[in-house]
């Protein structure tokens, strides 16, 4: 078995599937720069192995600090730019100091190693040092994201070469001083075929991410309103009328809110349309401030919002209502008011009889915002209870 592996042929063979790797990511680099920075630098990480494979293949024919400490620069550096790609799609801190430090004293050591050949403590570092960078992406994948298809197939590879990775290291000490790289062992093939297949479950991985991102954004283009970030009407109805049937099938009481910027003809007519769209996303983000996860929030039409308030009360509603029409607008918007009518959907049996429908409950939530525009605007009306039906 130790012979039968061109040990060449395989570093070779890594670096081109790193290249593969670098070339997708690369394109949904180039399709999404907005959206996916972090593609950039999951691209270059495979692209700086491959260099280091590549100087690494010609040990032999060049000199032993280009080959030695600059592949394995690469190949060290290419797997901590696949790290920092992530921390970038997940918007954390670079690593910082530590890191750089690790990355001098493996530099001086391998120097050190090409005038000194102790092949032994040279595998110690290199698959050491990345199986240090390993766990770190590990357990960053792992804090973000461990539900998801491509989140978990990511974690396997990543753990899978952290192990062969860790375990080239601390086995290290078993191999001749003056033994190298090509030199055939059976942990030399276990270590180089497992490395060259967790780069590409690693690489693949990554684009299933990416390509989960992408998803998640067009199906948020479809459902919120590009303005203010609310659901749109059809994505409001869907949700909250599946959100009702819940609420009414367990007994649970809900409210539902009409809100309405008051004169904004006028706002737009003052100040321009632009001002007006930014009245518009100041008051979205006023909501969203005050409401909980499970809240439903949509964009009605023009400046009209409606909210779901799923397992709340009339009074906990009118004290919500209260707080989101008495908070004050952000300090680079012209001062603008709210009109917001109310109706509690109680559970059947309670106040309200059994079947109230989103639609009935949305014509009296209006009928009261047109009484608090009819009595002077800037006020919160309750629609009288029971009246459902
Ligand atoms: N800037 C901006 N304006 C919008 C948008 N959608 C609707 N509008 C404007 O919102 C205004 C709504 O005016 P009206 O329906 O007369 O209501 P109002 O002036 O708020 O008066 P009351 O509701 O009675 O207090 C219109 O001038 C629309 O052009 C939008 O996306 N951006």
């Amino acid at each position: 078995m130790t012979s039968e592996l061109d040990l060449r042929a395989v570093v070779l063979l890594l670096g081109a599937i790193g290249v593969l790797t670098s070339v997708v990511l690369l394109h949904l680099w180039r399709q999404n720069r907005e959206l996916l920075p972090a593609a950039a630098w999951w691209a270059a990480g495979p692209l700086v192995i491959f260099v280091g494979t590549v100087l690494m293949g010609l040990r032999g024919w060049i000199s032993p600090p280009v080959s030695i400490v600059l592949g394995n620069g690469c190949i060290v550096g290419g797997a901590a730019l696949m790290y920092m790609g992530s921390c970038r799609f997940w918007d954390e801190r670079l690593p910082r100091w530590p890191w750089v430090w690790l990355g001098v004293t493996a530099v001086a050591l391998l120097l050190l190693s090409t005038v000194w050949p102790h092949y032994p403590l040279r595998l110690m570092i290199v698959p050491g040092l990345m199986a240090v960078v390993q766990l770190a992406h590990l357990q960053l994948v792992w804090r973000h994201d461990r539900s998801s298809f491509a989140a978990r197939f990511l974690l396997g590879w990543i753990a899978f070469s952290a192990v062969a990775l860790a375990f080239r290291s601390a086995t290290a000490q078993l191999e001749a001083r003056d033994a190298d790289l090509f030199t055939p062992s059976v942990w030399q093939n276990i270590y180089l075929g497992s490395y060259a297949f967790s780069l590409l479950g690693e690489g693949i991985g990554l684009v299933l991410l990416a390509q989960q991102r992408l998803q998640q954004h067009i199906r948020d283009l479809a459902t919120h309103d590009s303005l203010t970030g609310a659901l749109t009407r059809a994505a409001f109805w869907d949700a909250a009328t599946h959100e009702l049937r819940r609420q009414q099938r367990s007994m649970r009481p809900a409210a539902l809110l009409m809100l309405d910027l008051d004169h904004f003809k006028r706002v737009n007519d003052t100040h321009g349309h632009p001002t007006g769209d930014r009245v518009l996303r100041d008051f979205a983000q006023r909501v969203r401030r005050t409401l909980r996860a499970t809240d439903r929030f949509g964009r009605y039409g023009g400046e009209e919002f409606v909210v779901l308030l799923p397992d709340t009360e009339a009074t906990a509603a009118l004290a919500i209502a209260e707080r989101i029409r008495a908070q004050p607008c952000a300090a680079d918007v012209p001062a603008y008011t709210v009109s917001i009518g109310l109706t509690a959907v109680a559970p059947a049996g309670a106040d309200a009889p059994p079947g109230v429908t989103l639609e009935a409950a949305i014509a009296l939530a209006d009928a009261a915002l047109y009484e608090a525009k009819a009595r002077g605007r800037d006020r919160v009306v309750q629609a009288p209870t029971g009246t459902a039906a």
